[in-house]
This record gives structure tokens, sequence and C-alpha cells, in this order.
């Protein structure tokens, strides 16, 4: 018996082990308006998860939900859990800042602050206090390397991160989320303002990113989520339809509305 309860707390504790976020039974309400419904979903550790659906279905909804985000929209109200590393995000106890620390958020357009490419990277572990030189240095180096841009910067970091090409300044941004040291990584539409070049170089980077963080990528481009993520969720009106292994959403959905989605005959 004591056996039995044991491997049973074990294999709870793998299960625990496997997903960063556990979504369950999450609505949210833009003030009257519902835009999510009854979400149920689990993030794993180290895996690409793609959220894919036409304009308007939530997915941006749903991301910004996950560092609460979305709080800085006035009228927001939701209801059922949302777990991170098993705690409820939206607990008194639980610090926003903390949460946003270790859930890092890229954008759709490069957004570098109008400072030097140093600056940009170091601003977040300046924020956190460290003002040691060398230290920060060694942090913006890292951290520039990780996002696959260290070598094309290198000898201009005191120079305006805005002089950069839109694709350098989308990596600079990664890097700026990665020098804090973040767990999981929030991409919206990360490379929908970049030309295809830069897009494939931002895929690789992801790809390359997995090792160590857990990325959620909300795409327009389902040709991308089938590149890149390992996991795929489908919305539609505020709903998650079908959430699965990305090569069997795409080669074999059970849904009728994922099919008809994916061969293109709507959205
Ligand atoms: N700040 C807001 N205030 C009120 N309603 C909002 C707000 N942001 C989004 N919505 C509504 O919530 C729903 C979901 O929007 P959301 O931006 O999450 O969708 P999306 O799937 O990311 O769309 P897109 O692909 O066009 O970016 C939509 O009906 C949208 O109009």
């Amino acid at each position: 018996m004591t056996d039995m309860i044991s491997n049973q707390q074990n294999e709870n504790s793998a299960i625990d082990d496997q997903y960063i976020f556990d979504i369950h039974d999450f609505n949210l309400w833009y003030g009257s308006d519902q835009a999510l419904y009854g979400i149920n979903m689990g993030i794993e550790k180290n895996k690409i998860t793609a959220v894919i659906g036409p304009s308007g279905c939530g997915k941006s909804t749903l991301l910004k939900t996950l560092n609460r985000m979305i709080e800085m929209v006035p009228n927001v109200n939701t209801s059922g859990s949302i777990k991170y590393d098993n705690a409820d995000i939206f607990s008194k106890k639980q610090m926003v800042e903390d949460l946003r620390t270790q859930v890092g958020m890229v954008f759709q357009k490069p957004n570098p602050f109008p400072k030097s490419i140093y600056d940009n990277v170091a601003y977040g572990p300046r924020i956190h206090g460290i003002k040691k030189k060398k230290v920060l240095d060694e942090i913006v180096e890292k951290s520039l390397r990780g996002a696959a841009i260290w070598d094309e910067v290198k000898d201009r970091l005191n120079q305006n991160a805005y002089g950069l090409s839109g694709g350098q300044q989308q990596r600079v941004c990664i890097a700026r989320c990665l020098a804090i040291e973040p767990n999981v990584i929030l991409m919206d539409e990360p490379t929908s303002a970049l030309d295809p070049i830069s897009t494939l170089k931002i895929e690789e980077l992801i790809k390359e990113l997995k090792d160590k963080y857990t990325i959620v990528i909300v795409t327009h481009n389902m040709q991308q989520a089938a590149r890149i993520s390992d996991k795929t969720a489908f919305m539609l009106t505020g709903e998650l339809v079908e959430f699965t292994d990305t090569d069997t959403l795409f080669s074999n959905p059970k849904d009728k509305r994922t099919e008809d989605y994916i061969t293109g005959r709507f959205g």
C-alpha cells in the first residue's frame, strides 16, 4: 500500500514536472464581452507550444494572461485557474513582477528602447540591482549570443538599437528578454513584421532556445507553427478547439473545425 501511494505520488510529481502552466476551466471577459471560454490546457516544459486560429479568436488574450500583462487592460475579469509551477498566478501571494521575471514576453513589432544595444539588454538586470560593469558585460554578451546576434553587433554595442534592421532589433529584444533569465518566453507573432530571411533566423533561434526555455508562440502562420512547434493549440471564437502534438494536429485533426481551418476552408 505504501508503495502504491509513493508510486502514485511519483507519477503525480512526474506530471507536475512535465507542465509549467496548468490552465483549468479558464474564462475571461473584457467588460461584459467574453473572450475566452473554459480553456483547459497544460503547457509542457522545454517545448514549443504554438497557438493558432483566426483573427480575434483569443490567442493574444490567452498569451497575455500567462504573465498577467492582460491586467494592463481595464475591466478584465476572469474565472477558473492558471497555475505556474504549481502556484496560482492570481493568488495574493504571487508578486506580478516575479511572475513577469520568470515569464518574459516578445512582441509582434520589435520594440527596442531608444537606447544603445548594450543598454537595451542591460536594462532588466540593472532594474534587478546589478550594477557592476563586469557582471553586466557578461550578461549582455551571453544574452546577445543566446539570441544569435552577438557577432553582428559586438563592435557597435554603444550604438542606438534603432539603427538595426527589423530582424536584428527583434533578436535584440529576445536578448533583452533572455537577460532577465526567464523560464518561459511568450512570443506574440514575433516574425509578422519581418522579411522571410529574418523570419527564418528567428525560427532557427526559437528552436535552439527550447533547450533552455519553454516557449509559447502565437502565430497567424500555420506553416510556421508546423515548422517549429512541438504542440499546437487551435482556437476559435474564444474556445480551445483542439490541442495536441503538432504533427497530429496538422496530419490527423480530430475536430472538423480544425480540419476546415488547416485546409484553408475558413480563417
Ligand atoms: N483591450 C480589449 N478590450 C476589449 N476587447 C478586446 C481587447 N483586446 C481584445 N479584445 C477582444 O477579445 C477578442 C480576442 O482578441 P485577441 O486579440 O485575443 O484575438 P487574437 O486571436 O489574438 O486576434 P489577432 O490574431 O487578430 O491578433 C476579440 O473579440 C477582441 O475584439
